[in-house]
């Protein structure tokens, strides 16, 4: 029998009802199961999302489930949990959120589920540890959205200022999905020129000093949205799709994705934005780039505030 790929969706707020929706337009899933507390919604959801299915791209089968419907899933996907409201950081979160993981990655497992994990609910790096923890899987199928949001938001703003298809823009955010987060300028480049070496060939349009102020306005992206709109939703969602694709379709695409970090980066046991291989399996592999010391040591700084805010919860929920 041909196999149909399912994802089990959980937490279908405003994040997770973007990627249901998006992944309903790509076409990238054959059956969306979605779960939430909030079960009013989530049936209502699956309701409206069902209504589209005659202008979706491909047959799809949708619907409002419960964690038995993880066990034969693909990919279960988490964006279930506290969100930020105006002046908090995603760290703040950690506590009311690792307790709903405990109660929602048991559940997940108790079903039998043996697939990969994508995590999203912030703060996310700590979270996709914590789910690799409660699940017992092998780190390489717990996966974090990681930088994946923030990498996209660098690119688009790298677009702007040098005015090219955010498509031919090759740039990285690493480290913490948060504010101690950092770019890689050392392998930045557009258009086949590396970003210090347009800037150069135009010294009429460009500054070297703007990049600070570009990678600003990507670390503190989701504190404007959320100030105006209480929420950020369709970027994330649409890198969830993405990141869904790059498994199901088995790609090797290289993404920036939270994943488990024991020896490259001089970094040890812990979830963190880095570059790596996804494909059918999971992490096929983590990218170290070969980073300036500068660069070297704000990631080293950003694996420290994740090191130090996940040990204190960590040791309350896992026996070390
Ligand atoms: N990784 C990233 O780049 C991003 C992450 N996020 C994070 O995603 C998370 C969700 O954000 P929103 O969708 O805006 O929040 P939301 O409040 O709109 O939705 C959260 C959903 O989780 C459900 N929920 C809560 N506890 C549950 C449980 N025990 N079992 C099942 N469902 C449960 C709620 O009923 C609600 O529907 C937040 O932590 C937010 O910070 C948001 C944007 C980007
Ligand atoms: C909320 C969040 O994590 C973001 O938009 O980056």
């Amino acid at each position: 029998m041909e196999h149909v790929n399912r994802v089990a969706l959980i937490g279908t707020g405003a994040v997770g009802s973007s990627y249901a929706f998006a992944l309903l337009n790509q076409g990238v899933a054959e059956e969306l199961v979605m779960i939430d507390l909030n079960k009013e919604k989530s049936e209502g959801d699956a309701m409206d999302l069902n209504h589209g299915l005659a202008f979706a791209p491909a047959n799809k089968k949708i619907w409002f489930g419960d964690y038995e419907d993880c066990q034969s899933a693909d990919i279960v996907v988490i964006t279930a949990g506290a969100n930020q409201k105006p002046g908090e950081t995603r760290l703040d979160l950690l506590e009311k959120n690792t307790a709903i993981f405990k109660s929602i990655v048991d559940s997940v497992m108790n079903s039998g589920f043996d697939g990969i994990f994508i995590v999203a609910t912030n703060p996310v790096d700590i979270l996709t540890y914590m789910t690799w923890k409660f699940s017992g899987l092998p780190s390489h199928r717990v996966i974090g959205s990681g930088t994946i949001l923030d990498t996209a938001r660098l690119r688009f703003q790298l677009s702007e200022y040098f005015q090219l298809d955010s498509r031919n823009v090759h740039a990285y955010i690493l480290g913490e999905h948060g504010d101690s987060e950092l770019p890689v300028w050392s392998h930045a480049n557009v258009a086949g020129r590396s970003v210090y070496d347009r800037i150069k060939d135009h010294p009429e349009k460009y500054d070297i000093k703007d990049l600070d102020q570009i990678f600003e306005q990507v670390r503190d992206a989701a504190y404007h949205i959320i100030e105006r709109k209480g929420a950020t939703h369709y970027g994330i969602a649409m890198g969830l799709v993405r990141l869904t694709k790059a498994i199901l379709h088995n790609e090797n695409a290289v993404l920036t994705i939270s994943g488990y970090v024991d020896g490259p980066y001089d970094v040890r046991d812990l979830y963190i934005g880095v570059p790596a291989i996804v494909n059918r399996k999971g992490v096929h592999e983590i990218i170290e780039l070969n980073l300036t010391p500068e660069e070297k040591a704000k990631f080293a700084n950003s694996a420290s505030v994740l090191k130090e805010t996940m040990t204190p919860v960590l040791n309350q929920y896992v026996s070390v």
